[in-house]
């Protein structure tokens, strides 16, 4: 029998012990409808042997919106599917793929996944479909990744017919040693590219141009493969893979699966009255330690529960604590708690997941190593402990609840943090709110350059590929650096030019520094040089895997840090000058005494210290150390305010200065409600006289040579980002600044001036001054 009020019930006999609304930390409460399943015919080109094989695994007849995506990719379209989590967008994909293989035994695919995780899962999944089956016993589908040994890399590249791999082997191992593959890149019919929202920032313009050279490439030999994107959640799916492939693309939107009622809650954690943060700031209880008590309390209503943490150690600590809670309330049940993370063994894994579906384990406390494709649907319930960044991430990990039909409860924690307070005080910004569009840039000169490069080692480039790629600047300039040569038929790298092992896709641009524990000579990872300054300086702590170090050295020059093991009960923040150059205006727009622009800047940084902090925020000491400058050529967005405006709102020329820090920092906070990133992504700086604009200034900045598209994005949804930023201050209910509105975990000057009162002031004052947005 269903039962689809599950959620609400859970949810009120969680909350019986709060009868006081003023104290309550449910701040709302929605509830979303079940949905019952469009089914449709299987079409005519469907292979029967695919029929069987997915009639043998319960599935009789395909949901509608799962036939209109394989008819899309049958006939030739290049097509993106946005359909919600466990709505079988893995049937879509394969439908047409497995009836191709079925007639066709020379035709190939590859799967894309930006996960090891993700593309373990779906291998097993499309080897359970095809197990037994002649028609399929040419397929030999198999893994190609980091982990894979040489041995049966080698094996796959001549013998599989469908590849599973990720951007990072696509880039290092396939198209630098393309003439290896050509058999398989001359018959590729299909390249599925799953999770596309994943492919964000960076990361995603680092993918866009690996997979357009993939496409290139296999064009050069005659193929012309098919692209198959799926995603539960990105807002324009056909403009996001558009983007990655360089190409049109149609969308499937409708998500005719089925699903139960989905009750959501938003969650305040209460504040603690005994502890003060920096400069006394009241503090919240923190976002894992109340997901551990609500995840105790569901395991002890029997509720199978997956509880997201942000961090690997918050995962661990968030286990540990629901274990001891239910140790005093229910011993029995607190070995049915466990942690799953990155950095776990393979197998290890795999029991946990096993576990989890069975039943065996009621409660995981995971990172978001859970969140993406991995097959574990049908729970009861979700805890997300800290909103996840964006909205996308929110559902994709919202819709691990629900069994078929049956009620399901989610809770979204918020922790002490501008956007997190923000989102809990106004849940239409989330639950209403589309999701947002993956920020992408694959034009960044800084990234497509060294993809040209690349390109250019796997085979000439044509003035077609410049002008597919945008590249013509880039190229010319790599000409100019002598690492390219134009010749009449194209261009070629200059000898000795060997640019693959230089690209880091998930490391950001530029070099890496090494983390090495000097103890063991144990490589702990790795950091781009651009972080190492701020995250890894000496005296710094470092985590890894859930243990703690503390750096030593940082060694710019031979991009070594090292460190040895400790657990101190303090961390560091370093404390900077910083200095914006603006180098060009890209795009400006004035309101009277505002104007808001879009530039290029130049960043230059310098660490001169850190403060320690025990783990309350209190500040135990400052230590002064000074590292080299560092510059950075990034993008942008900035506005100005004549003087005469600021002090006419009340603002006194001695108070500019905390009231735009303030302001600036709450900003930062905040640009994830409109962009795809969140603080670590950009750095900013306000000013009451910039020596550019000789006036009152504040910059909101990329973190990345080039810029990523956050700065971009800030601009163009200016009104939206800074009035939703002057209501978060404005509702906080602190008194002069606390984490939830203008203090910021990565200041460098100490939080110090920050006048709250001040900066909403300013906050309103600009708003008053934009045109609101629709
Ligand atoms: N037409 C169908 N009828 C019944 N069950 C189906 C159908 N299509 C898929 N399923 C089942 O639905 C479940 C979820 O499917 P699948 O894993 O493909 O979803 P997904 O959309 O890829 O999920 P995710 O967002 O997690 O990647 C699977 O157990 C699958 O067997």
């Amino acid at each position: 029998m269903e039962h689809s009020t599950y959620g609400s019930e859970l949810l009120s006999r969680t909350l019986a012990g709060e009868s006081d609304p003023e104290t309550s930390p449910l701040t709302h409460m929605a509830v979303i409808d079940r949905r019952t399943a469009e089914f449709a015919d299987w079409p005519d080109w469907v292979d029967d042997a695919v029929r069987a094989a997915f009639a043998e695994q319960g599935i009789a007849r395909p949901w509608r919106h799962q036939v209109e995506a394989a008819d899309h990719a049958v006939a030739e379209r290049h097509v993106s599917i946005c359909s919600g989590t466990a709505s079988g967008k893995s049937l879509a994909y394969q439908v047409p793929i497995l009836s191709r293989f079925a007639t066709d035994p020379t035709a190939t695919a590859m799967y894309l996944s930006p996960t090891k995780a993700l593309g373990t899962d779906q291998l097993r999944s499309v080897a359970g479909l095809i197990a037994g089956n002649p028609v399929f016993a040419h397929l030999q589908p198999a893994m190609y990744d980091g982990d894979t040994d040489h041995e049966l890399r080698q094996w796959a590249r001549l013998h599989s017919r469908w590849i599973f791999t990720n951007p990072d082997m696509l880039h290092i191992g396939i198209n630098s040693t393309h003439a290896k593959w050509r058999q398989f890149l001359a018959r590729l019919s299909y390249i599925v590219v799953d999770e596309c929202h994943h492919y964000r920032g960076v990361f995603g313009s680092h993918t866009a141009l690996v997979l357009q050279r993939l496409l290139r490439l296999a064009r050069s030999y005659g193929a012309d493969p098919v692209v198959i994107g799926a995603s539960a959640t990105v807002s324009n799916p056909a403009q996001a893979l558009s983007r990655l492939i360089g190409d049109e693309v149609v969308a499937v939107t409708e998500d005719t699966s089925p699903h139960g009622e989905r009750t959501v809650a938003l969650w305040e954690p209460a504040l603690l009255e005994e502890t003060g943060g920096e400069h006394d700031a009241p503090v919240r209880r923190a976002a894992a330690a109340e997901a551990a008590r609500l995840l105790a309390d569901f395991v002890i209503e029997g509720a199978r529960t997956l509880c997201f943490v942000r961090s690997r150690r918050g995962v661990e600590v968030t286990a540990l604590r629901a274990q001891q809670l239910l140790d005093e309330a229910a011993p029995a049940l607190s070995g049915r708690v466990a942690a799953y993370r990155a950095g776990y063994l393979a197998d290890d894994r795999r029991r946990l997941e096993r576990a989890l579906a069975d039943g065996e384990l009621l409660g995981v406390a995971t990172t978001n190593a859970l969140e993406l494709g991995v097959d574990i649907s049908g729970l009861d319930a979700v805890i997300v402990a800290g909103y996840p960044g964006t909205v996308a991430s929110f559902w994709q990990q919202a819709g691990r609840a629900g069994r078929r039909g049956e009620g399901s409860l989610v809770v979204l924690v918020a922790r002490d943090d501008p956007l997190d307070t923000y989102l809990v005080h106004h849940p239409e910004a989330l639950l209403e709110r589309p999701v947002e569009a993956t920020v992408t840039d694959p034009t960044n000169p800084y990234i497509l350059g060294p993809h040209m490069l690349c390109a250019a080692t796997e085979a000439p480039l044509t003035e077609a590929d410049l002008d597919a790629f945008g590249a013509h600047r880039v190229v010319d300039d790599l000409v100019a650096q002598g690492l390219l040569r134009a010749r009449k038929a194209g261009w070629y790298p200059a000898p000795g030019v060997d640019p693959h092992g230089d690209i880091d896709i998930r490391g950001g641009i530029g070099g890496q520094v090494l983390i090495v524990d000097s103890t063991t000579s144990r490589l702990l990872g790795t950091i781009d040089t651009g972080r190492a300054k701020r995250s890894v300086h000496p005296g710094a702590v470092y985590l890894h895997q859930g243990e703690s170090f503390v750096i030593d050295e940082l060694d710019l020059d031979e991009c070594l840090a090292l460190a040895h093991p400790e657990e101190p009960d303090w961390t560091t923040s370093v404390r900077e000058t910083s200095d914006v150059q603006v180098l060009d205006i890209l795009r400006s727009q004035s309101y009277g005494p505002l104007t808001v622009s879009f530039a290029e800047v130049e960043v230059t940084d310098q660490v001169i210290g850190y403060l320690r902090k025990a783990r309350s925020g209190e500040i135990l000491d400052s230590v002064s150390m000074v590292l080299p400058e560092e510059v950075l050529q990034t993008r942008a967005v900035m506005y100005t305010l004549e003087p005469d405006a600021l002090t006419a709102a009340g603002i006194s020329p001695e108070a500019f200065p905390g009231a735009l820090h303030a302001a600036e920092h709450a900003a930062i906070g905040m640009l994830g409600l409109v962009a795809t990133c969140d603080r670590w992504d950009i750095g900013g700086l306000s000013t009451n006289l910039h020596p550019g604009t000789g006036l009152p200034t504040v910059f909101v900045y990329d973190g990345y040579p080039g810029g990523a598209g956050f700065a971009e994005r800030g601009f163009e949804a200016f009104a939206t980002w800074i009035d939703a930023t002057a209501d978060a201050v404005s509702s906080c209910e602190c008194r002069s600044g606390c984490p939830s509105c203008v203090q910021s975990p990565k200041c460098g000057n100490g939080n110090e001036p920050l006048d709250k009162a001040a900066a909403i002031t300013v906050l309103r004052l600009i708003s008053a001054r934009l045109p609101q947005p629709d």
